[in-house]
């Protein structure tokens, strides 16, 4: 399986609509890849909290149609990244002025979505995103030809009961779309490949290069085997990190290996 995560600079010198459509052309360079992965928030980029409100899109938006026609004109799975998601109003008298959330965007290589992922765990403790979003309460899977692929964003990376739940939800490619801050990119690498080797999974993290509401990014989209070995790792700029990887590893590894039936806690009944 050839996966393409491509780490897009987000810079305030760029506009939305030219950046969506530089990222539109990308995607359309990647045919021949079975899975394309985008950052988070890309359009705003994640740290730019007062861009949230002005640029929040309905979920069939602007990007929503740029993305879904980009994944079928180059025939691949597209995990879109996320957008600041405007809802309806919770009464529906009146659309758009509902909640925001940061939602993860998949489509098909026909160009229909696949799933859509609202972020759980919001960042920024009390101010920031965590104020300004609301926060999803579902998990996603998508089962994609040879693997299933489970969903995250950014800071759930921290949470790893959520990629528990992927788990056992059949999670076998954990994949993260992020606006990791260059302050913390050793958390980004460490976490990374704790999550692929605790779920013996894949892990694609795609996370922005460039400089926004002055936080310098992390850049280092990374792609983690399930015995936890970096197979790729981007720099610090604009790249597109292609990587071949056989999604039968999983299997091969948790029966090698077979911690995830060791589990004692979580799980109901006991297991022993
Ligand atoms: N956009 C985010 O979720 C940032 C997360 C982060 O900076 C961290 O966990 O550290």
């Amino acid at each position: 399986m050839r996966a393409s995560l491509i780490q897009i600079a987000v810079d305030e010198g760029e506009s939305v609509a030219s950046r969506r459509q530089r990222v539109a052309a990308l995607v359309r360079e990647q045919a021949g890849a079975d899975l394309v992965v985008l950052p988070e928030l890309w359009t705003t980029g994640a740290f730019a909290y007062e861009e949230f409100g002005p640029e929040a899109e309905p979920l069939e938006g602007p990007t929503y149609e740029a993305m879904a026609k980009a994944a079928s004109d180059a025939g691949v799975w597209l995990h879109a990244g996320s957008i600041p998601e405007r809802t309806a109003s919770d009464s529906g008298s009146a659309a758009g002025d509902g909640p925001l959330y940061n939602t993860s965007l998949l489509f098909s290589p026909s160009g229909d979505l696949a799933a859509a992922y609202r972020k759980i765990h919001r960042f920024g403790f009390d101010q920031g995103e965590a104020v300004l979003m609301s926060a999803g309460r579902d998990l996603v899977t998508v089962r994609l030809p040879g693997t299933t692929l489970g969903v995250a964003t950014c800071y759930d990376l921290r949470f790893p009961e959520l990629f528990r739940g992927l788990v056992d939800a059949g999670a076998e490619t954990l994949v993260i779309p992020a606006g990791w801050p260059e302050r913390r990119r050793a958390h980004w690498t460490l976490l990374a490949q704790a999550r692929a080797v605790e779920n013996q999974a894949f892990v694609l993290a795609c996370g922005t290069a460039g400089t926004h509401a002055g936080v310098p990014q992390a850049g280092h989209s990374i792609v983690v085997d399930p015995w936890g070995e970096v197979l790729a790792e981007a720099g610090a700029g604009e790249e597109v990190l292609t990587v071949d990887f056989d999604p039968a590893k999983v299997a091969a590894t948790r029966e090698q290996f077979p911690a995830l039936k060791d589990r004692m806690l979580g799980l109901e009944p006991p297991r022993r």
